[in-house]
């Protein structure tokens, strides 16, 4: 695993952030480039999913059929639409990448204290049943001179949370991403859900939560900071 948080920023955040030794109209230049091709990727991610609506939609009529159900009665007609259209929301994070949403939203700052957004909503799908699995992510980070807007936290873990997931990976990758493209002291991800598949079916635990976390960098090196942030995130623990 990266203990670290000393990864390779990707060449995209990175150009998009350049700002020494470039005149101001390659930088300019490189912008409109670069949000040019956003533009162009969501409408082409957009056409793509619509263009997938109507095999989605077959397949939740036939669905329907084999549990049984007369798919032309009147609360169903427009039931396998409207549940393509719910998977394809479901899972939209597929087609969103980190870069995407930093958007200019990375500022140097000389702060090099501990920050955290906490009860962060995401909802998922488990990869296993796809049932979902909901909860809450608390994330922390120790800046090194760069800090991010605090919604693009949000916005990352919903970019994750948002595909088919297991509770353990989607923890660390949004550890990762924020790692990546901030460089920070180290990163601090815990994720506290409750999971449909063991409520709903299964084991049928009502009140399990599964929690699982990843620590990055000095969160995973230094005890103390560890215990700073599980102090401030999960006083009730
Ligand atoms: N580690 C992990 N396991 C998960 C997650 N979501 C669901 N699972 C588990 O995936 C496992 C799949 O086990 P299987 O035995 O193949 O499936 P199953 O027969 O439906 O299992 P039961 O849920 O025990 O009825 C179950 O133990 C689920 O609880 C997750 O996010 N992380
Ligand atoms: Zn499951």
């Amino acid at each position: 695993m990266n203990s670290h948080c000393n990864g390779k920023v990707s060449d995209s955040v990175e150009d998009f952030h350049l700002n020494n030794g470039f005149s101001d109209l390659i930088i300019d230049t490189k912008k409109s480039a670069v949000v040019a091709h956003r533009k162009h990727e969501t409408s082409r991610k957009e056409s793509e999913d619509e263009s997938r609506l109507p095999l989605l939609e077959a397949a939740y009529t036939s669905i329907l059929r084999h549990l049984g159900e007369d798919t032309d009665r009147e609360g169903l007609l427009r039931t396998p639409l409207r549940a393509a259209k719910a998977i394809q929301f479901f899972t939209k994070g597929y087609h969103e990448t980190i870069d995407d949403i930093l958007n200019n939203a990375i500022f140097d700052e000389d702060h090099e204290e501990m920050v955290i957004v906490k009860d962060i909503d995401v909802f998922s799908l488990c990869e296993h049943h796809l049932v979902p699995f909901f909860g809450k992510v608390h994330i922390g980070y120790i800046p090194n001179k760069k800090v991010v807007g605090l919604s693009k936290l949000a916005r990352i873990a919903e970019i994750f949370s948002r595909r088919l997931q297991v509770q353990e990976r989607l923890t660390k990758q949004i550890a990762m991403a924020i790692c990546e493209a901030l460089q920070p002291k180290g990163v601090a991800v815990v994720i506290e859900a409750a999971h449909m598949c063991m409520v709903m079916r299964g084991v049928q635990k009502m009140n399990s939560r599964t929690v699982t976390s990843t620590m990055l960098g000095i969160y995973l090196e230094d005890p103390k900071t560890r215990e700073e942030f599980l102090t401030l995130a999960m006083p009730q623990c």
